[in-house]
């Protein structure tokens, strides 16, 4: 059988655990042909992120160049665009070489608070990067950022699905690692008030005026549930919450996971229901690297198969 080719525009994380690195180990495993194109190189570790270096466009642009007129992938993964200009550069490449299977992973902010994309761009990742999406995974903050509203429960969470959706999203998953967080307080708030940019304040404020009342049914505490949206039907991928700190990276290896099944020919709910499961098991086999939030293992689903539970949609 032929090899599937799968491409990644994203970020570097020199600790190995997210961004390109994550991304390329979990293409491995999944037995499909990593490629990337790196948008910006991190200093990171365990500990945090100790800067971040973009990649000029005229490189990003080569390397995008050099996939599209030889090597063309099955499905590309976006990761850390890191600014306007490059999420641009990013969509007019994805439109020039036809590359129709894209999932996008709008990463904003890292699990230790650093901002990995400038607010200003928010905007053309909704203007111009959803539209051109066949899935987008946001976390629950970055889902606020995107829609504008706040999510405080399950009857939230489904509405923002409707809301990216109707954004231009043709499927949306909105991922629960961060349900058992203070809801009030999420990044997503702090980061506005924070930021300097007046054109970011206005943009995210505007959005985070739509707000609703906080009726509805409460986020899960015990389970870890991903809610997916294909426009019409709303599937949950439950699996049981693992009580650690290592937690680096599960967002970039779980869409990184989902794109190799595309690539593959899975449909995008089975692929997000073997990805679940491939989360699940580098989460309960994380090799506790590091003196802050480690990574996971990306080979334990090939190691020790599927965690028992996890994927199981509803
Ligand atoms: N403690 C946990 N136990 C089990 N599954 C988890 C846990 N935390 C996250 N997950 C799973 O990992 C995936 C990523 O979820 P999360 O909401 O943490 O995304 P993220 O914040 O984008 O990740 P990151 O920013 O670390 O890359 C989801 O499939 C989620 O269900
Ligand atoms: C290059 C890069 N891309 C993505 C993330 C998000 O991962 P996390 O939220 O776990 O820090 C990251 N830290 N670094």
């Amino acid at each position: 059988m032929k090899l599937a080719k799968v491409l990644t525009i994203a970020g570097s994380d020199s600790g190995g655990g997210a961004g390109i690195q994550a991304d390329l180990k979990t293409f491995q495993e999944l037995n499909v042909f990593g490629m990337s194109a790196i948008t910006a190189v991190t200093a990171q570790n365990t500990v945090g992120v100790h800067g971040v270096f973009p990649v000029s466009t005229e490189a990003l642009e080569a390397q995008m160049d050099a996939i599209g007129t030889d090597l063309a992938p099955q499905a590309v993964k976006t990761g850390m665009l890191y600014d306007a200009e490059r999420i641009q550069l990013t969509v007019a490449k994805i439109r020039q070489y036809r590359w129709n299977l894209v999932v996008v992973d709008p990463v904003m902010i890292a699990k230790g608070g650093q901002t990995l994309l400038e607010l200003a761009a928010i905007r053309a990742v909704v203007e111009e990067l959803l539209p051109i999406s066949t899935l987008v995974t946001p976390n629950l903050p970055e889902a606020e950022f995107l829609t504008g509203m706040k999510i405080r429960n399950r009857k939230d969470w489904r509405e923002a699905a409707i809301r990216l959706h109707e954004m231009g999203a043709r499927y949306v998953l909105i991922k629960g690692g961060h349900a058992d967080e203070d809801v009030e307080g999420t990044s997503a708030t702090e980061a506005v008030k924070s930021t300097e940019s007046t054109d970011a304040q206005e943009f995210v404020n505007k959005r985070f005026s739509a707000d609703t009342e906080d009726d509805g049914e409460r986020m899960y505490t015990n389970q870890v549930v991903d809610l997916l949206y294909d426009g019409v039907c709303f599937v949950e991928y439950s699996g049981p919450r693992i009580h650690t700190k290592h937690t680096h990276g599960t967002g970039c290896t779980l869409s990184a996971a989902i794109t190799a099944e595309l690539a593959k020919g899975a449909g995008v709910r089975e692929a997000v229901g073997t990805a679940k499961a491939f989360i699940q098991a580098a989460l309960e086999h994380a090799p506790q690297l590091g003196a802050g939030h480690g990574p996971t293992l990306h080979a334990a689903y090939r190691l020790h198969g599927p965690a028992p539970a996890a994927g199981a949609a509803r």
